[in-house]
């Protein structure tokens, strides 16, 4: 086998970022194997900074020394100066640049034959940086220093939960990646965990406690940071965080801008009222001023303008599709308005609330100083105009209403444009002929000093500043409120990434469909979990010889370079079950080196397939992966030069499944399906796939053949008729 990364060279350790090597071989032969592989072994050079401080720590870790990256950019290369020589040589190390972490561990002796195997490391250690990697060839020296002593660079088992952890760290706070904490958890945690019993395991997990408890916290968050201490409107800016004390926008000009593009959903209703309240001022116009073409020529455009907005705004889907294809399509802000009109500060708002205010009451005041000019019947009408005199005040006071009410603009907008109309409106008042004849009739008992528009002003200039205080208290609020949900759609995603990891956890613990169960059951449902199925497959895949291979000596770290080639092996086949070829297998557990699993334990699944066809299905699946558990170890056999054999029995019948534990509760299958399995692994033949009758009959009807064994005698069964099923391996593929 080839390390090289070149064409289409078949690198397992190059294919997949997680991978160590063991090797045991015999005499000087299997040394020299391993020479050269490992001369063989790609150089690629890592360059960055953080790749320098990777290489430190790696080169520490095996060295366990430290190693700074300046000394380590001076060790020179030396490939060729590879040694290996008889199995106990004490071989110097030579940290080749540019080539892969290898490690050479010493020989051991099993047997009396000298052993050597070579552990990869640079993958284990996560030394990759854009595919580039940093290589050191050992061999062996005196024990406790370098390489060859079987010291071993601290590398995690990269598990599937390590990894999901370590990718979700940061937002849980969780400083290493990759690495699953093991740090006790805190008192809340531990009593919650507590809850956990015998006869509901993983109780509570979804119940409100935690929900309440996050709601607690919320609460405590918001009044600390967010809900200013004192709301009046005076000082409310002062307490405010983030906003700019006199404009109240944000200092944080993305969030200022996703503040202003907050889709208003009461804005239709509030061009409705605008327009209702604009049609019931021109009615009381209408009973209390003199009609003329001039005052129904004043009204018209602004009815119709504002019913126009009426419309677009209550029908903008439908209306900028007409807009779009026929009526408008060259008048962008016309067509554009049914997507803007929702959104507070936008231009049409303005426009309502400007038309509806402005021009209606410009046109009545004007109407009543144009009448002036125009000499229209003074006689008869003097007395209507004057009484009508307090009306166009009242009309004032709408549409400053309507503009502090309606518009949905920033505040100081607000207020240039209540300036504005207080300003034209107190001009006109000045002028308005009508104004002075109702002040010689009946203001003069009342502050005769004063004129009546100026009394009608200065009424005016007072709302206006009610006005403005209350917009701009009505806008602190809202301002307070958008950063109060800003931070709490952030602790709602903290909260959503924690069910995530507990829904995650669980099922990487239990099956998917466990899980499930834990995550949603209710406390009514029955309390111990367990279902009973009529036909599932269980097998057993052992490797009998694994225990020749473990050995504890001081070589290989009392047995833990051992156990870490195991580790490798089984985390090999659980990748197997990522494959959607075998989403209906479960692993359900190792034992020692036995890798235990099932298929067909998924209630409710493949239910449109028959009965039999379901047995089959599900026998099949479990030799299909047994198969390719055979391929797997064969390809680990030939890159870590071990001869390790798989071992497989095979049964299939009903079980019943369940959980059980409190603290460490665990999924699990029983019955004698199970046992028997079982005891077709403990008594079949390294790599075949041994299998009860039964279980023959249902392969062969599946396509399989099967040869016979002959009677087997199988403890607690007496002697049973067993098969071995025919695979690739064993010559005859089906
Ligand atoms: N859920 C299970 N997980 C792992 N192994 C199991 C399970 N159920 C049964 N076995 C194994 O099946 C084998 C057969 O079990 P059985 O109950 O027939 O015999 P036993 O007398 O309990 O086992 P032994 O004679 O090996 O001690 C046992 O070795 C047992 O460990």
């Amino acid at each position: 086998m080839c390390f090289c990364n070149k064409g289409g060279s078949r690198s397992r350790v190059q294919k997949e970022g997680l991978y160590s090597t063991g090797a045991i071989k015999t005499g000087h032969n299997s040394v020299t194997i391993i020479r050269q592989k490992l001369s063989g072994v790609v150089i690629t050079p890592m360059d960055s900074p953080l790749a320098c401080l990777m290489k430190a720590s790696i080169v520490s870790s095996i060295y366990q020394t430290d190693v700074s990256p300046t000394k380590l950019e001076k060790i020179s290369p030396a490939p060729s100066q590879h040694s290996f020589g008889a199995a106990d040589q004490v071989l110097p190390m030579y940290p080749v640049e540019g080539t892969r972490v290898l490690r050479t561990e010493s020989m051991r002796t099993t047997g009396g034959k000298k052993i050597a195997y070579a552990i990869d490391i640079s993958r284990r250690a996560s030394m990759r940086d854009g595919g580039k990697t940093v290589a050191f060839e050992n061999s062996a020296s005196s024990p406790g220093e370098g390489l060859g002593n079987g010291v071993v660079a601290p590398t995690k088992p990269k598990s599937r939960s390590g990894s999901i952890i370590g990718a979700i760290s940061p937002v849980m706070g969780i400083a290493t990646p990759g690495i699953p904490s093991r740090s006790r958890p805190s008192s809340k945690m531990t009593k919650y965990v507590e809850c956990w019993g015998a006869d509901k395991p993983f109780a509570n997990i979804t119940d409100s406690t935690l929900a309440k408890n996050i709601g607690i916290s919320s609460l405590a968050m918001i009044e600390q940071n967010l809900l200013p201490q004192r709301t009046t409107c005076c000082d409310c800016s002062s307490n405010s965080e983030g906003m700019n004390s006199v404009t109240l926008w944000f200092k944080n000009s993305a969030l200022e801008v996703q503040f202003r593009n907050q889709a208003d959903p009461q804005f239709k209703y509030n061009v409705a009222c605008a327009a209702l309240l604009f049609i019931l001022i021109a009615f009381i116009q209408l009973l209390t001023v003199r009609e003329s073409i001039v005052l129904y020529a004043s009204f018209a455009p602004t009815l119709i303008t504002l019913l126009l907005f009426v419309y677009l705004s209550w029908y903008d889907g439908h209306f900028k599709d007409v807009l779009d294809s026929h009526l408008f399509s060259d008048v962008p802000a016309v067509s554009d308005y049914a997507d803007n009109c929702a959104k507070p500060g936008q231009f049409p708002a303005v426009l309502v609330s400007g038309l509806e205010s402005n021009i209606q009451n410009l046109s009545n005041i004007s109407y009543s100083v144009q009448s002036n000019f125009t000499g229209h019947d003074p006689v008869l009408s003097y007395h209507k105009d004057i009484e009508s005199v307090p009306s166009y005040l009242y009309s004032s006071v709408l549409t400053l209403a309507s503009i502090s009410v309606f518009l949905r603009v920033g505040f100081i907008l607000k207020l240039v444009l209540m300036l504005l109309t207080l300003v034209f409106h107190i001009v006109m008042f000045n002028k308005a002929e009508d104004f002075k004849n109702y002040h010689d009739s009946f203001g003069a008992e009342e502050f005769s000093i004063l004129p009546f528009a100026a009394k009608a002003g200065l009424v005016l200039v007072f709302l206006a500043a009610l006005l403005h205080i209350l917009d701009r208290q009505i806008e602190f609020t809202s301002r307070s409120d958008f950063l109060w949900k800003d931070k709490l759609k952030f602790e709602q995603e903290e909260v959503e990434t924690m069910r995530g990891i507990n829904k995650i956890l669980l099922e990487n613990i239990l099956p998917a469909h466990v899980a499930e169960h834990f995550l949603t059951s209710v406390a009514s449902e029955e309390d111990l979990y367990h279902e009973r199925y009529s036909s599932i497959a269980v097998m057993f895949a052992s490797i009998p010889n694994y225990k020749e291979f473990y050995d504890e000596t001081d070589v290989n770290k009392q047995g833990l370079e051992c156990l870490r080639l195991l580790n490798e092996i089984i985390c090999d086949f659980d990748k197997l079950l990522l494959k959607p070829k075998f989403s209906c297998v479960e692993k359900i557990k190792t034992i020692g080196s036995t890798y235990m699993i099932a298929s067909g334990l998924r209630p409710g699944k493949e239910e449109q397939i028959d009965a039999n066809r379901k047995e089959e299905h599900t026998v099949a699946i479990l030799v299909e992966f047994a198969v390719a558990l055979m391929t797997i170890l064969d390809q680990i056999n030939r890159e870590s030069f071990q001869r390790f054999k798989l071992r497989i029995g095979l049964s299939h019948g009903p079980v019943i499944a369940g959980v059980v534990g409190a603290q460490k509760p665990q999924y699990d299958i029983w019955g004698n399906t199970v046992n028997v399995a079982s005891r077709m692994d403990s008594t079949g033949v390294m790599g075949k796939i041994h299998v009860t009758e039964d279980t023959a009959k249902v392969l062969k009807n599946a396509g399989y053949t099967c040869e016979c064994r002959g009677p087997t005698y199988v403890k607690g069964k007496g002697t049973l008729t067993t098969y071995f099923v025919k695979t690739p391996s064993s010559g005859n593929a089906p």
